[in-house]
């Protein structure tokens, strides 16, 4: 028999040539295209100081490419610029690109749902969401408090002259009424002023976290080094959050057992525990953060979209007068407009969605972060990531929106005479972020914003926009919104003047 030996010097030889040339054909990983940047900083010094997703758009173009990369120490931002490149990561692969990205996090701002990780207690909180904004039990009462909010705004139109404010309350008025029953009348409210406290907080935060997010190996920096005093400010957050999670639930459940309570989302929990529903801890504190997410989640964002919506009137008189003519040929003087009125107002549905379109108040969604290392048209994208969706970028493609994205014009959302609607997409979804941590608020967002804009279009005109050196708004008037998760319209002053009789106003408060 013929015995075969390998020479074990020989064979180590041969793993180790294997191995380098493995190394050596390997394909090389390759980034995607973007500001260069420069040695150790990165692109530190590249991030848009003003209305970046129109400067990440910019890149897109001259970089011809729908994924950016911009480096940072430490961390990689990857900029997507097209609704197909979001859709393949955040939606196609959600498994591992829906985390959330804060450094929010540091101060333990575990009530948040915006900054939890997507693990069961996240999901938790989605399915309770879930059940109390969108489901056909519970979106009745919701619209019923919705409508009662606006019909209250309407009201305070007739007397005030900080339509501003006005607008505000409306939109905290609504979503406090369907999570708490609560109506306030004035910014005073102990509620309300918490929570601005919390918001102001968390901007500071944000503003702190700012260095975190380009030099993110300062997180591991003594709390005493220059510039992270926000970790003190933060620890008063944590003391606000139990006043604004614990705090209106309590008056709840006292009114719920005085018998004062009036229905909604909260006192329907409270009264349902009262009656021996049987609850985990985890599903009791979920249902507390739920409503208490609700407020701080959904009070900014529809108070941005309610200034866009009343800018828009004003600077588009033959748009408003369109939507009118629809809203009195259906109620002409006898009635003020309600949900059952939606079927019949095609062309008020178009200019809320083109409202949504025109300057989404979120132009980022929320970053999101990846749990894996991931490959995209050859492109290596590690695991710890950053995901930054253009959502601003997708609602100005003219591919999917039809022409002159940049204007206003509600028409994009009709169907035309081939009874096609222009874009492919029906309604602006997109406007609400992405996969699985889309916006569970986004119905009730609608409804109140559609609702909103029915009641004030029968009730008043809008004109005579300004900015505050009190020069005349136009459609070419040049608007810089805030550069922020939440970006705003430039401040700007306009007039309500009613158009219908004065006792239709107050005979619609519904009590
Ligand atoms: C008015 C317009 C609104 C806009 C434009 C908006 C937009 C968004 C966006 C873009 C996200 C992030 C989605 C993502 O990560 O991809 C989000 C998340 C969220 N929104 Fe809204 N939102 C609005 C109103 C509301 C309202 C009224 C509520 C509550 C009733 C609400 C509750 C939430 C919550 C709880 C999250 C976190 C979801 C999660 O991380 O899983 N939003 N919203």
């Amino acid at each position: 028999m013929s015995s075969f030996t390998i020479d074990p010097n020989l064979a180590a030889l041969a793993a180790i040539a294997l191995f380098a040339s493995l190394i050596y054909f390997r394909k090389p990983s390759r980034n995607p295209p973007g500001p260069p940047g420069l040695p150790l900083i990165g692109n530190i010094l590249d991030f848009p100081k003003k209305e970046s997703w129109k400067g990440y758009l910019e890149w897109g173009r001259q970089y011809n490419s729908d994924i950016l990369l911009m480096k940072v120490p430490g961390t990689r931002f990857y900029i997507l610029n097209s609704i197909k490149v979001i859709q393949d990561l955040l939606v196609k692969r959600s498994n591992i690109y829906s985390n959330s990205y804060s450094q929010l996090r540091s101060i333990k701002t575990t009530w948040l749902i915006v900054f939890m990780n997507t693990d069961e207690r996240w999901k938790l909180h989605r399915h309770l969401f879930r059940r109390e904004f969108d489901s056909i039990e519970t979106t009745p009462v919701n619209r019923s408090h919705a409508l009662r909010a606006s019909r209250r705004l309407l009201r305070r139109l007739l007397t005030t002259s900080d339509h501003e404010g006005e607008l505000r309350l409306a939109a905290v008025d609504s979503i406090l009424s369907v999570t708490y029953g609560i109506t306030p009348t004035s910014f005073e409210h102990p509620f309300i002023k918490v929570t601005g406290k919390i918001n102001a907080i968390f901007a500071d935060v944000a503003r702190g976290a700012y260095f975190i997010d380009r030099f993110p190996l300062m997180k591991y920096l003594p709390k005493w080094f220059p510039g992270l005093a926000f970790h003190d400010i933060a620890d008063t957050a944590k003391e606000y959050a139990k006043e604004v999670v614990a705090g209106p639930y309590e008056e709840i459940k006292a009114q719920v057992n005085n018998g004062t309570a009036v229905s909604s989302v909260a006192s329907r929990f409270i009264s349902a525990l009262q009656d021996g529903v049987k609850l985990s801890k985890e599903e009791e504190d979920a249902t507390r953060n739920v409503l208490a997410n609700a407020y701080l989640a959904g009070s900014d964002t529809s108070i941005g979209v309610l200034y866009n919506f009343v800018l828009a009137m004003a600077i588009h008189p033959e748009v408003q007068k369109k939507a009118q003519k629809e809203l009195d040929n259906l109620n002409g003087d006898h009635r003020l407009p309600d949900f059952s009125d939606f079927e019949h107002l095609p062309y008020l549905a178009a200019v809320v969605n083109e409202v949504f379109r025109w300057h989404p108040v979120t132009p980022f969604a929320v970053y999101h972060v990846s749990t894996d290392d991931d490959t995209y048209k050859g492109y290596h994208i590690p695991k710890g990531s950053i995901l930054v969706p253009n959502a601003y970028a997708v609602l100005r493609d003219e591919n999917i929106f039809g022409p002159d994205t940049d204007s206003f014009n509600p028409e994009r959302f009709m169907a035309n005479t081939s009874g096609k609607r222009a874009p492919e997409f029906t309604d602006v979804d997109t406007a609400f972020g992405f996969g699985r941590r889309a916006c569970p608020g986004r119905f009730i967002a609608r409804d109140t914003i559609w609702i909103l804009a029915a009641s004030i279009l029968s009730a008043y005109e809008i004109s005579d926009a300004y900015d505050m050196e009190g020069k005349k708004l136009t459609p070419d008037s040049p608007l810089e919104y805030t550069n922020a998760m939440i970006s705003f319209a430039p401040k700007f002053k306009v007039s309500f003047k009613r158009r219908i009789p004065e006792n239709m106003i107050h005979d619609g408060i519904l009590n």
